[in-house]
Formats: C-alpha cells, sequence, structure tokens
C-alpha cells in the first residue's frame, strides 16, 4: 500500500508542487524499506576504509549481508511478514540454516582490538575493580583514594564482528544464534559488537585478566536504536541455557533474570524481543502483569500458607504473555513459552505446515482471553481473586518498577519478599529508573535480589555521571551487606555520550505563538510543505506534547484533518498514561500496524519503544531536558535507518530553555559531518539563544515550561479550529457542488494537498 497514494486520494490536485514525490515514497525514508546498515559508525583506520570482515572471519550467512538485510516496510500486511518468518523458522528447523563454522575464532591482538573498537567509537572503560576497591578502603580519606578511584583504565576486549561467533567462540546456542538470524540480524550493531563478548565471556574477551572471570557490571551508553535489547538479552538467555545444561537450575523455570523498563509498552516490547530470541529453548519470558504472582518471589519469601504447593501454578500466563506479544503488533506468533518448553525440536519437523495458521489463531483466542483476565482483575471481580492466587514461573521477567515492588513489599505476614534465585539485574532505560522519580522503586528491586553472584547492568542512550556514582555506590554497599567483593564495573559508551542519533535530520523552528505552532504543524503535515520548512514529514510520525491535556487538544485539533477518503480521524491518535491499558495498547497495536498515522503523545512514549518505519517525530512543545530530547527524536531513525526527521517548535515563552536542544542537535550534527546550510542549527542561532541556567534546567526538567502547565495558554485551542474548518469545509462545498461538472465525480488520481484549512 502506497501510503501517500492512499493520502492523496480524492483530494484536490495542487499543481506542479505535487509532483515532488511523484506519488512515490522515496526510498531514503524509513518507513520507505530502505536497504540499512544499522552501524552507526565507520570511521577509517590508520588511512584506510575499515572493511567490516576480514576475509577469514567472513561470516557464511553475512555473504552480501547489506543485500540481504531485510526491507522495512512499516505498512506491509503482518500475515505476509509473519508467513515469511514462519517458513524460515520451518526451514532453520530442518537444518536448511548453515551450521556454525566450528573452527576457533581468530584472536586479535590488543592493538587490532584498539583499532576496530576506535573505527566504531566505542570506548570501554573500567570505572572500578576488586583490587582497586581495596586499595581505596584501605587508603580511606587519604588522598591517594581519591585519586585510586578517579583513575581509569580503558580496555580494549575483543570485538564481535559478527553473529557467527556467537556460536563459535562465546558458546551461545545454535537456537539462539538462528532465532536472531531468523530476525534479519546480520551485521552486529556498536553496542553489539562491544558489549556482548564481555558479558558472555570476560574471560575470552579480556584474556589473562582474572578480576573479570566472574562477570561485570556493566554500564552501556549508546544511541538510540542502536540495538541494546539484544545486547542484554542474549547473555542472560545463554546463562540460563549454560546453567541448565549444566544442571544447575532446580526448577523447569527459575527466575534468573529480571529486567526493569520504565513504561510498560517498553516492557511488554522487551518480552515480545526476548520470546522472539529464546523460541524453541523452552526458556520462559514473562511480562509482568497487574496481580501477578511470582513462583520465585512466593516460594522463598510467603509463608507456607500463602505460597502451599497447592497454589495454583498460573495455567493462564501463557494468555498474559500473549497479550503482551500481541500488543506489540509484531505479529511475531511464536511467543508461547510453555509450547516451547513441551515441544520436542524434532517433532516440529513432521509437523504440518498449516499448524502455524492454527497457532496464530490460538494466539490471538489467548489474547482476548488476557484481556478478559485483565478487565477482570482491573474491576477486582471473581476473576481478579482467581487471578490472585496463581503462580507465575519464568526465567526472565520482564517488569516496570512498581509492579514487581508491589508483588515484594511486605504482605499481611510482614515479611518483605525476595529474589534469590535472580543472577542478572538489567535497568533498560537506567538513568530515569535511577532518577529521583524511580530511584527507590528501583532500588527496592535491586535489594530484593540478594543472590550473591548478581550482576547488574544498566543501559541507555544518556547517562549522567551522577547515575554512573549512584550505580558504583549501590554495588559497594550491597557488596558490603552480603560480604561478597563486588564485580568490576565497566562502562562501555559507544559515539559521544548523550547526542541524539547522527542518522537523523533536526530542524529548530521559530513559531512565536501557540497559534503559531498549529500553523507550523499543518504546513508540515502538508505533502507539499517544503519549501522553506525543510525536509517534509510524512506519516507515520509521533508528535510529542508536554501534558496529556495538551495531547489530547492537540488530538482533538487535528482529528478532524484528515480527509474521510484517506481515512479520516481514525488515522490519528492520542496515546497517554492516563488511558487505560487495553486502550493503550490497542493504540500501539494500530500504529505499529500501519493504521494509525499521526500519533500524539506524551514522554510515555519518548523512551525505548521501537517503531521500525516512523519518519519522523515532532517536538510539539518543547522537551524538558537534553536527555528527554535525544530520547524523543531517537524514536525514529533506528537501526541507522536514515531518511528520519525531527522537528522541534518553539516559541517566545521557549527561547529561556532552547539552548539545550540547540546544544544537542549541533553536536549530532558535528558527529555526523554535517556543516554549514547542512545544519539545523545555524551558528549565529546557537549564539544568539541564551545560556540555561543551572535552575532553569532544573525547573523545566521537573515541571516544563510553565505557560504550558496550567491557564489560557496551556490549552490548544480546539474548538474554535474545528469549528472553522467545518465552516471552510461547508462553504468550499457549496462552492464546488455550484462549479463541479459531472466528469469530476469519479477522478480518483485527484491528490490531496495535505492537512490544512
Ligand atoms: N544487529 C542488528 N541488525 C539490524 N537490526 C537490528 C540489530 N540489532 C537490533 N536491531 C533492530 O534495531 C531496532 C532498535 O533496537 P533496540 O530497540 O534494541 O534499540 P535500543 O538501543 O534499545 O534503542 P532505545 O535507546 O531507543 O531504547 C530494533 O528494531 C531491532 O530489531
Amino acid at each position: 500500500m502506497d501510503i501517500l497514494k492512499v493520502l492523496s486520494r480524492g483530494t484536490k490536485r495542487s499543481g506542479s508542487k505535487s509532483g515532488q514525490f511523484g506519488g512515490k515514497v522515496p526510498v531514503s525514508l524509513p518507513s520507505a524499506g530502505t536497504k540499512t546498515n544499522p552501524q552507526l559508525f565507520h570511521d577509517e583506520v590508520r588511512g584506510q576504509k575499515r572493511k567490516r570482515f576480514s576475509e577469514e572471519s567472513r561470516p557464511e550467512t553475512n555473504a552480501d549481508a547489506d543485500a540481504e538485510l531485510p526491507m522495512v516496510d512499516f505498512f506491509a500486511p503482518k500475515s505476509e511478514s509473519a508467513a515469511g518468518n514462519k517458513t524460515s523458522t520451518r526451514e532453520t528447523e530442518r537444518g536448511m540454516s548453515p551450521a556454525p563454522s566450528p573452527a576457533p575464532a581468530k584472536k586479535m591482538s590488543e592493538d587490532e582490538c584498539r583499532q576496530l573498537l576506535r573505527s566504531h567509537r566505542l570506548k570501554i572503560t573500567l570505572l572500578s575493580k576488586a583490587e582497586r576497591q581495596k586499595k581505596v578502603k584501605k587508603a580511606k580519606k587519604k588522598k591517594a583514594a581519591v585519586e585510586a578511584k578517579e583513575k581509569k583504565e580503558q580496555l580494549f576486549p575483543q570485538p564481535l564482528e559478527s553473529f557467527v561467533e556467537l556460536c563459535d567462540t562465546f558458546g551461545v546456542s545454535r537456537r539462539v544464534s538462528e532465532n536472531l538470524l531468523q530476525q534479519g540480524y546480520r551485521v552486529p550493531t556498536e553496542v553489539q559488537l562491544g558489549s556482548l563478548p564481555l558479558l558472555l565471556r570476560p574471560d575470552m574477551a579480556l584474556p589473562g585478566e582474572e578480576a573479570f572471570e566472574s562477570g561485570v557490571d556493566f554500564l552501556a551508553v549508546a544511541p538510540t536504536g542502536s540495538g541494546k535489547t539484544i545486547s542484554f538479552l542474549i547473555p542472560a538467555v545463554n546463562d540460563i541455557m549454560r546453567r541448565r545444561a549444566e544442571g544447575a537450575v532446580r526448577g523447569v523455570h527459575e527466575l534468573e533474570a529480571v529486567i526493569v523498563a520504565p513504561t510498560r509498552e517498553l516492557a511488554y516490547q522487551i518480552a515480545n524481543e526476548g520470546r522472539k530470541l529464546v523460541q524453541g529453548t523452552g526458556i520462559r519470558v514473562v511480562g509482568m502483569r497487574k496481580g501477578m504472582r511470582l513462583a520465585a518471589a512466593a516460594q522463598y519469601a510467603t509463608s507456607e500458607a500463602e505460597a502451599s504447593p497447592k497454589d495454583e501454578v498460573d495455567d493462564e500466563d501463557a494468555a498474559d504473555e500473549k497479550y503482551g506479544a500481541d500488543e506489540d503488533g509484531n505479529g511475531n506468533g511464536n511467543g508461547n513459552g510453555d509450547k516451547d518448553e513441551d515441544e520436542d525440536e524434532d517433532e516440529d519437523e513432521d509437523e504440518d505446515e498449516d499448524e502455524d495458521e492454527e497457532e496464530e489463531e490460538e494466539e490471538e483466542e489467548e489474547e482476548e482471553e488476557g484481556e478478559e483476565v485483565d478487565a477482570k482483575a482491573q474491576k477486582g471481580g471473581k476473576g481478579a481473586a482467581k487471578k490472585q492466587k496463581t503462580l507465575t514461573k519464568a526465567d526472565i521477567l520482564v517488569t516496570t518498577p512498581l509492579l514487581l515492588l508491589n508483588l515484594l513489599s511486605p504482605g499481611p505476614s510482614g515479611t518483605a519478599q525476595v529474589l534469590p534465585s535472580v543472577r542478572r539485574l538489567i535497568l533498560d532505560e537506567a538513568d530515569v529508573l535511577l532518577d529521583p522519580l524511580f530511584r527507590e522503586q528501583t532500588m527496592g528491586i535491586w535489594t530484593a535480589c540478594t543472590n550473591a553472584d548478581m550482576t547488574v547492568s544498566c543501559w541507555s542512550a544518556t547517562m549522567g555521571s551522577n547515575i554512573e556514582s549512584i550505580v558504583g555506590e549501590a554495588i559497594q554497599s550491597r557488596a558490603a551487606t552480603l560480604a561478597t567483593t563486588p564485580k568490576p564495573l565497566v562502562r562501555l559508551v559507544v559515539g559521544l555520550k548523550d547526542t541524539a542519533v547522527p542518522n537523523v535530520v533536526h530542524k529548530l523552528t521559530y513559531t512565536a505563538s501557540e497559534q503559531g505552532k498549529l500553523l507550523a504543524l499543518r504546513q508540515l503535515l502538508h505533502p507539499t510543505a517544503s519549501d522553506d520548512g525543510g525536509p517534509p514529514l510524512r506519516p507515520p510520525f509521533l508528535v510529542f506534547t508536554q501534558t496529556i491535556e495538551r495531547a489530547m487538544a492537540l488530538h482533538e485539533e487535528l482529528k478532524y484533518d484528515i480527509p474521510l477518503e484517506a481515512g479520516g480521524s481514525a488515522r490519528i491518535a492520542a496515546l497517554h498514561s492516563s488511558l487505560p491499558d487495553p486502550v493503550r495498547a490497542a493504540i500501539m497495536r494500530r500504529f505499529r500496524a500501519g493504521e494509525i498515522w499521526i500519533l500524539i503523545t506524551t514522554d510515555v512514549l519518548a523512551r525505548g519503544v521501537d517503531f521500525a518505519g516512523v519518519n519522523g517525530v515532532v517536538n510539539y512543545d518543547v522537551p524538558g531536558s537534553s536527555a528527554v530530547y535525544v530520547h524523543r527524536v531517537g524514536r525514529t531513525g533506528r537501526a541507522g535507518r536514515e531518511g528520519g526527521v525531527a522537528v522541534t517548535f518553539y516559541t517566545k515563552e521557549d527561547i529561556p530553555f532552547v539552548k539545550t536542544v540547540a546544544n544537542v542537535i549541533a553536536v549530532s550534527e558535528k558527529q555526523a559531518g554535517k556543516c554549514g546550510d547542512d545544519a539545523g542549527v545555524q551558528k549565529w542561532l546557537l549564539d544568539a539563544l541564551p545560556k540555561v541556567s543551572k535552575n532553569d534546567r532544573k525547573t523545566l526538567k521537573e515541571k516544563g515550561i510553565e505557560a504550558r502547565r496550567s491557564g489560557a495558554g496551556s490549552k490548544i485551542t480546539s474548538q474554535s479550529g474545528y469549528e472553522r474548518r467545518k465552516e471552510n469545509n461547508r462553504r468550499a462545498a457549496i462552492e464546488g457542488h455550484k462549479k463541479r461538472r459531472p466528469t469530476e465525480h469519479d477522478d480518483d488520481d485527484e491528490e490531496w494537498a495535505g492537512l490544512g484549512e
């Protein structure tokens, strides 16, 4: 389906300008199915363009890697991709996928590692090490302690040059490697290249360094959309499989990893990614839900009466999982942990192809069941009571902080629950999880993970030095409490810390007033509006506002702008945290499926959420901090895709704060090598904008722009705009009726001139 053609159908021709896009989506748009290379940095090494693979290390499956990368088509019918996926699954299961070469991986010298890591702009630093910490302890308050603490050592571990090495060198199961290939991953992104060897086999990544052998605590700061999710999922999955193979896992499912994310949408997305990765391994990845009780937590911490073997083990949690899986709308169609566990892989080979379809149908039923259960739980009815009694078994749990903390908090017996089997705690969007807003909750979970061998890893595209200190201190105090030696704390930074992705075009637009913003947005949505407005913005795109009220008002204002022929008000939606969960889930599903083209939202969707084909982001309201800017605009340009556009409107009220955003844009453009006319922020503007004081930055972060919080200035006029358009449309209809000739009635090729009056 050509979205622009649909958008344009039955609307007026706009003369020569309409030819600008020729009814075709330029291939460089993220949603146009552009071939991408997920790596962002390919610097030259010693005067030569860096080779992506040496001949020996070139994986068989990587032949013409770029050419084989999957076409990203945001609007591709779901069933097609699902079917394609399933066929390849079967091929793989029948052994048609190439077996990984048994040849041992070529070890690179430290100098080669250094060069390769540098060419990808990877910096890996040891922030602390057990011996050093001992030294610090001994030296106590002495100056030497401060020096020892501050001295940071750079590391050059073996990088992961290709995914084949996962299996060959780092002992990742063949099944997991195949699952990765099936998702179209061919070339590791920078964060994967730098983190996976260290997290999977620190002894091999840094041979001869004893301190690293029992694992590392890890901080990763890597650009938005750079593939952090599988960087933390693969080691978690691999650990479980290794321990199972060693017979170290006690039950069928023992909770071994907890992944914490700040929003439900992100938690479900991660759970879905996890399920794709563990397909066929018997590992169970569960998205935490309200009212869910964990087998692991209950076993260890509730009284006998509360967690007796008579407790019903959750038969419905597959439905919970499905609910999460389908919410994602990716149609992965394979997330049933129970199924994976019960099925023998060999049996799969004999199964009828049709079963895939049946599975899909079953999943749909399960999803409904899940929603029903959810609805019952919300109403607190009988269903909720039943739900409360069931125990969910999981190997990997993905949760928001509060959901898990509620489960762990002391019950009527007054016993706080703990999670003694958890060996990996993963904080995605760690900077926000450790921000005062969530810190207490996150720390509550951290403290509840009492396994002395546990490692923690923190991931984000932005991480201030205060977060590093918090993590360092938490690791130290936990080690003191458990009387263990802390693991080395290693930090990986990809590119320049806290910058926006270099493959997005940024634009800062002065609109003077609130009214100006609305006009500017309408002009942007207009398919021919690129004369002076920079790159055009094509659906699908996200619009961010400061508050829920503003998101709702803007939605009201814009929803009649899309002509009925193009889908009308169904094409535009608002998503924010005051909507009920099922509504949020439905909107996400429809946006991912390409049914919604313009999604107005708050910062609830600013972080982590992965929409592969989003063409642009509009900051209708200036973001509250540079970090929020980085995350919001990072919803486009995912996995190295070119063509994403980020537009930020600012009014006279925003001027005292806008330099924060302008600086991020300038650094990001510098990183991308853009300057002069190519730059979205001209130097004169940067110089002219007032410096933002520390206090102003704090106020902005905590409260947003004052004028938009309350009062008349905070309103986006909805009624007047609607009335105005209604009147205009009425007049235009009368005029049109008078002039129209009979032949004009069926002219399907007329093009819509875009949103507007
Ligand atoms: N090696 C790879 N090759 C191609 N695509 C990849 C690769 N790794 C991840 N991706 C894809 O890149 C997209 C972004 O990945 P992911 O959501 O993990 O990014 P992220 O770094 O967590 O971003 P954010 O900071 O916004 O949370 C996903 O669609 C994922 O499928």
